[in-house]
């Protein structure tokens, strides 16, 4: 079998991106998705996405992570997503999809993807950290040097320990760089690794910054694949609403594959 593929990234979250609107991707072949994924044998991403039609929206995004399972929310994903979809002349410059936490608006301005992520309700502090679910569950931990610290070890020890340990989560380590910029880097599940970029961590970093520290949205986030932007909304009870996460979403190649 051939497979048509288009390549995309997202402030270095790299992606495997299917035009699946005819469904003949078989989706369900966890093994193939972990494959074409594979740096060495197959692709090479951190993620594979399946682009669908809708009934009632532009398009579904169907999300699976690096190891083939499916995944749960993913924001540099869906921004590279809606690239893709006004690549393939499916919307303009804003859409209304559907993704594995529900609805998202998006729109294409000056180069950025701007998407709204779905209101926050709560988050939870586990000492000095924090867990919250910003489509993807994410646990926020502030350091003093996030530059030097082992993001593998650390992550795996948070996302393997007893209470996440089943379902996993997603670790990010936060360093505050001045009055409204943070810098992450993040450990991912699913791919079990650091990635140079996570959307969803980074609306979950930004948001713990605006609860905890008081940062005014938007705020500016450094990451080790380059820059993105967090606007949100804080309501006295601790809850968020009116979250973007800004930033670009490029086409890096495109080919095929005979699996
Ligand atoms: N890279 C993604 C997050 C993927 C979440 C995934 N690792 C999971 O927990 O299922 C993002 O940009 O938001």
């Amino acid at each position: 079998m051939v497979i048509s593929f288009y390549k995309y990234q997202g402030t270095g979250n790299d992606f495997v991106m299917i035009d699946n609107r005819k469904l003949t991707f078989p989706a369900q072949d966890e093994a193939l998705v972990k494959h074409l994924c594979d740096r060495r044998m197959g692709i090479g991403a951190d993620g594979l996405i399946l682009l669908q039609d809708h009934p009632d929206y532009d398009f579904e995004m169907v999300y699976y992570n690096a190891d083939g399972r499916v995944g749960s929310m993913c924001g540099n994903g869906a921004r590279c997503t809606v690239r893709f979809a006004k690549q393939l002349g499916v919307i303009e410059d804003v859409a209304c999809f559907l993704a594995a936490d529900g609805e998202h608006q998006a729109s294409v301005e000056r180069g950025l993807i701007q998407l709204k992520m779905n209101d926050v309700k709560t988050v939870e502090r586990i000492g000095e950290d924090s867990y919250l679910n910003t489509g993807s569950p994410h646990y926020v931990r502030f350091v003093e040097d996030v530059e030097h610290l082992d993001v593998y070890e650390e992550g795996r020890a948070i996302r393997y320990n007893e209470r996440f340990r089943e379902v996993g989560t997603n670790a990010n380590f936060v360093q505050r760089l001045g009055d409204d910029e943070i810098y992450v880097r993040t450990y991912e599940r699913g791919v079990e690794d650091e990635t140079l970029s996570c959307g969803t961590g980074v609306t979950a970093a930004a948001l713990v910054a605006g609860g905890l520290k008081d940062m005014q949205s938007p705020v500016k986030v450094k990451v080790p694949g380059g820059e993105l932007e967090v606007a949100f909304e804080r309501s006295s009870d601790g809850s968020f609403k009116y979250i973007y996460l800004i930033g670009p979403a490029k086409l890096v190649f495109t080919g095929s594959i005979t699996v």
